[in-house]
Parts: structure tokens; C-alpha cells; sequence
């Protein structure tokens, strides 16, 4: 169980969150819908332990975690963009965190192959289309064994028709590893394709929705609110 309270942050005079809080349980996959700037980046980042919240706390397995450093968190954390290693191969970055014992050696070809990544093996990162850095960067976050996962907006640079594809792929290889996900994305047919509960970042805040096209109200009323503020 990952549980979030009440996490606030300020970049200068902007608030950025406003006791944000949420829980997302073993299994499930909550997707973080919200515009751009909204806060979503800045609040996974905090839960894995990349930037400090001013207030709030963060526990893992009922383990307070807020003040630890990212490496003992037990958190797999894929970033916008993949962040591989370009002088390595795909199989050294995914192996990257089964070095010192760390990873779950024994996991290693099944994650491979759920994945489709056999053919890809000795092909560098930037040899990859966008989808294919990205199960890559899935593959090396699931071997550290962590008990979290967390994707911020993975599949950027991939389009609607692949992303159709990958979806399901990525949800089959999060479900079989049965930890707390959180996936962040603007895109309301994205998230459904995902996730099994929402939560809309808005004004700060992480407000929990039943489905997709609730926050697809909600950020369409905002844009239009946010047109003739000016
Ligand atoms: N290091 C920083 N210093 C100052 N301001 C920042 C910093 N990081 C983020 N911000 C600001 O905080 C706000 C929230 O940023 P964040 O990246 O969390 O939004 P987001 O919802 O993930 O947006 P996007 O969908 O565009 O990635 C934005 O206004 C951004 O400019």
C-alpha cells in the first residue's frame, strides 16, 4: 500500500501542491490525470524521493519513507524520458540493477519476454523507437524489485495507434507484479487504457474520480475557465 498525506510544495511564491493526498493499493493502478504545469510531475517526484515536500509524509507498506533517500525507498521510477544509458546496451541497462545483488536475478527472462525484448538485446537506446526505450526503462525499474512503481507520462513520444498496443502489455507485466502503480498522463483515453482508479490533479490538489471522462469534464471546463481569464 502506498499512502500519501497531505504533501505540500512551493517553488518560490507559486503553490504547487496543497496537501495533496492519495492511496493506491497492492495491484491497482491509479492514473494522475491533469493539465499541463498542474503539479503531477512535482508529486511523483516527491514520492520517490527526488525533490522535498515542504510538509506531508509519504509510507510505503505502512513504512514512513519521507525521509529517505530514493535509493532506499524500494521505488521504480520511469521519467518522461526513459532516461537509459546511451554507451550501454539494452540488456546492460536493464541488468543495470541486478549489480550488487540489489535486483531479483530470477525474474530476469520472464520480464524480458512479457516485454518482447529478446530481439533488442544488444541494440544500443538510441537505436529504439520510443515505445521500445520505454519497456525498457519498465524492464530495468521492475528488476530492482521495488515494492512502487511509478510512470510519469511514459509513452510521450509514442503515438495513438502504438500506444494501443503497448498499453495492454504494460498493464498485463504491472498486474503480474502486484505492487501499488501510479501513471501519469494528460490523456483521459490513455489513462482508461491503464488504469483501474483516477485521481485528477487540480489547483494542488489530488481529487479522486470513477472514470476517465470525468477529469475530461473537469480539465475541459478548466481550459475554458482559464481562455477568458484574461
Ligand atoms: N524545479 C522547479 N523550479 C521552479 N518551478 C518548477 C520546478 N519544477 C516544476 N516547477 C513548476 O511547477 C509547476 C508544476 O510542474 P510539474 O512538472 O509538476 O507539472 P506537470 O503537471 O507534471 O506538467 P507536465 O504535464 O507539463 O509535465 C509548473 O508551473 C512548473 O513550471
Amino acid at each position: 500500500m502506498l499512502e500519501v498525506f497531505d504533501i505540500s510544495k512551493r517553488y518560490g511564491e507559486r503553490k504547487v501542491l496543497d496537501k495533496a493526498s492519495l492511496s493506491v493499493k497492492k495491484g491497482d493502478i491509479r492514473v494522475i490525470i491533469g493539465l499541463n504545469g498542474s503539479g503531477k510531475s512535482t508529486i511523483l517526484k516527491i514520492i520517490a524521493g527526488i525533490v522535498d515536500n515542504d510538509e506531508g509524509a509519504v509510507k510505503i507498506n505502512k513504512r514512513d519513507v519521507t525521509k529517505l533517500p530514493p535509493e532506499d525507498r524500494k521505488i521504480g521510477y520511469v521519467p518522461q524520458n526513459s532516461a537509459l544509458f546511451k554507451h550501454m546496451s539494452v540488456e546492460d541497462n536493464i541488468k543495470y540493477c541486478l549489480k550488487n545483488n540489489r535486483g531479483i536475478k530470477e525474474d530476469l527472462a520472464n520480464v524480458i519476454s512479457l516485454l518482447g525484448l529478446e530481439k533488442y538485446l544488444d541494440k544500443k537506446p538510441q537505436e529504439l523507437s520510443g515505445g521500445y526505450k520505454c519497456r525498457v526503462a519498465l524492464a530495468r525499474a521492475l528488476l530492482s524489485k521495488p515494492e512502487v512503481m511509478l510512470l510519469d507520462e511514459p509513452l510521450t513520444e509514442v503515438d495513438y495507434a502504438k500506444k494501443q498496443q503497448l498499453l495492454p502489455v504494460f498493464k498485463n507485466i504491472l498486474k503480474e507484479f502486484d505492487i501499488p502503480v501510479i501513471y501519469i498522463t494528460h490523456d483521459p483515453w490513455e489513462a482508461g487504457l491503464i488504469g483501474n482508479t483516477f485521481s485528477i490533479m487540480e489547483k494542488g490538489k489530488l481529487i479522486s474520480i470513477n472514470t476517465p471522462d470525468e477529469a475530461f469534464e473537469i480539465i475541459k471546463g478548466q481550459a475554458i475557465k482559464d481562455l477568458f481569464k484574461n
